[in-house]
């Protein structure tokens, strides 16, 4: 009987536990026996393995966080570490890993294969949308919806005080939480790290909507671009207008996983499982056009580049 084992790592993100789920219930009904390993690489380490049952998954495909809780193990760059790691799966006699998380997650599972082939299969999961070989990473559209909602109740405020708002939001390195929140929420601009911003457009920007009338601003920071009060600082020397900044941080790794991000961790959860059961390892899933596909796992990180300009090119159109 093959015996699998599932970790959750890195920041959480919304779906995760939708993802734990799938697994567990596709493994078990294909016969598998299932550990679940609690803190990531952390408790992979520690050896905090233990069955998973279906009583423990049952009724989490909504809930947000990980019950199999999230940690980050810098010490996880280690060979040596990653070979006691290794050797406490093996203990258990467990051959596949399903390794729950993002790009930092990603080469953990990738040196486990290399080094001491565990199968293991990466499912993205992260809010940062910053994975090659998937077009959405699980969480993804969940924070995006929260930041949408915040930017609504933002402009509210902002329009009863006439005021300009900068909203820092995460992402990393990645601007794509920045991008698509500033397209969908019709903000008056959008600062991303893979785009030099110039502070004087935004300025133009905000003069320009006043000129016609318009009571508010809302600015989307990504916070790969720096120091979002230095930003406010320096916009504050080229324009009259009243700034708040509004970082809005952890609330967007929180709360139930949209619809979206429910189906995708199912459908990738599943595929995870196949593969494993086909004798595989080394590889991540994800959803391209609408396709679940598999790449091996360092297409996560060699062929990241996501950016699209003409997106970045849509929310300055629609800015004014
Ligand atoms: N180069 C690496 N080699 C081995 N393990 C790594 C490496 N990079 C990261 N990891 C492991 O993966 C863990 C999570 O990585 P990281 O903090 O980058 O988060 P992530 O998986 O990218 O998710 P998120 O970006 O959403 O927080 C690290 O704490 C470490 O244990
Ligand atoms: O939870 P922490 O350790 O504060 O990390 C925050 C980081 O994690 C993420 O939420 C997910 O990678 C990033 O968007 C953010 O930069
Ligand atoms: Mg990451």
């Amino acid at each position: 009987m093959k015996k699998i084992a599932i970790l959750t790592s890195g920041g959480d993100s919304q779906g995760m536990n939708t993802a734990i789920r799938a697994v567990t219930k596709a493994a078990i009904n294909k016969g598998m026996e299932v550990y679940g390993i609690r803190r990531g690489y952390k408790g992979m380490l520690e050896d905090q393995i233990f069955p998973l049952t279906l009583l423990d998954v049952s009724g989490i495909a909504d809930k947000g966080g990980t019950i199999l809780l999230s940690a980050r193990l810098p010490e996880f760059k280690d060979p040596e570490v990653r070979a006691k790691a290794a050797a406490n799966l093996k203990k258990y006699g467990i051959d596949g890993l399903v390794v729950i998380g993002g790009d930092g997650s990603f080469h953990g599972a990738h040196y486990l294969y290399e080094e001491h082939g565990i199968k293991t299969i990466g499912i993205p999961g992260t809010i940062d949308n910053d994975v090659a070989g998937t077009d959405y990473t699980v969480g993804y559209d969940t924070a995006l919806n929260i930041i949408l909602d915040a930017i609504s109740k933002l402009k509210d405020t902002a329009t009863s005080h006439e005021r300009t708002y900068l909203v820092e939001v995460m992402g990393r390195n990645c601007g794509d939480l920045a991008l698509y929140a500033a397209i969908a929420g019709g903000a008056s601009g959008v600062m991303i790290p893979e785009t030099e911003s110039s502070i004087d457009n935004i300025a133009d920007v905000i003069r320009k909507r006043r000129a016609e009338g318009k009571l508010y601003d809302i600015i989307v920071v990504a916070e790969g671009v720096g120091n979002v009060m230095q930003i406010k600082d320096e916009l504050a020397k080229k324009v009259d207008t009243s700034i708040r900044v509004t970082i809005l941080g952890h609330i967007q790794r929180g709360g139930a996983p949209t619809a979206f991000d429910r189906i995708l961790a199912t459908r990738l959860g599943v595929r995870a499982v196949e593969l494993i059961e086909e004798g595989k390892g080394g590889l991540m899933v994800g959803i391209q056009s609408e396709e679940v596909t598999t790449h091996k796992l360092s297409y996560a990180w060699e062929n990241y580049s996501k950016t699209s300009a003409s997106d970045y090119a849509i929310a300055n159109m629609l800015s004014l």
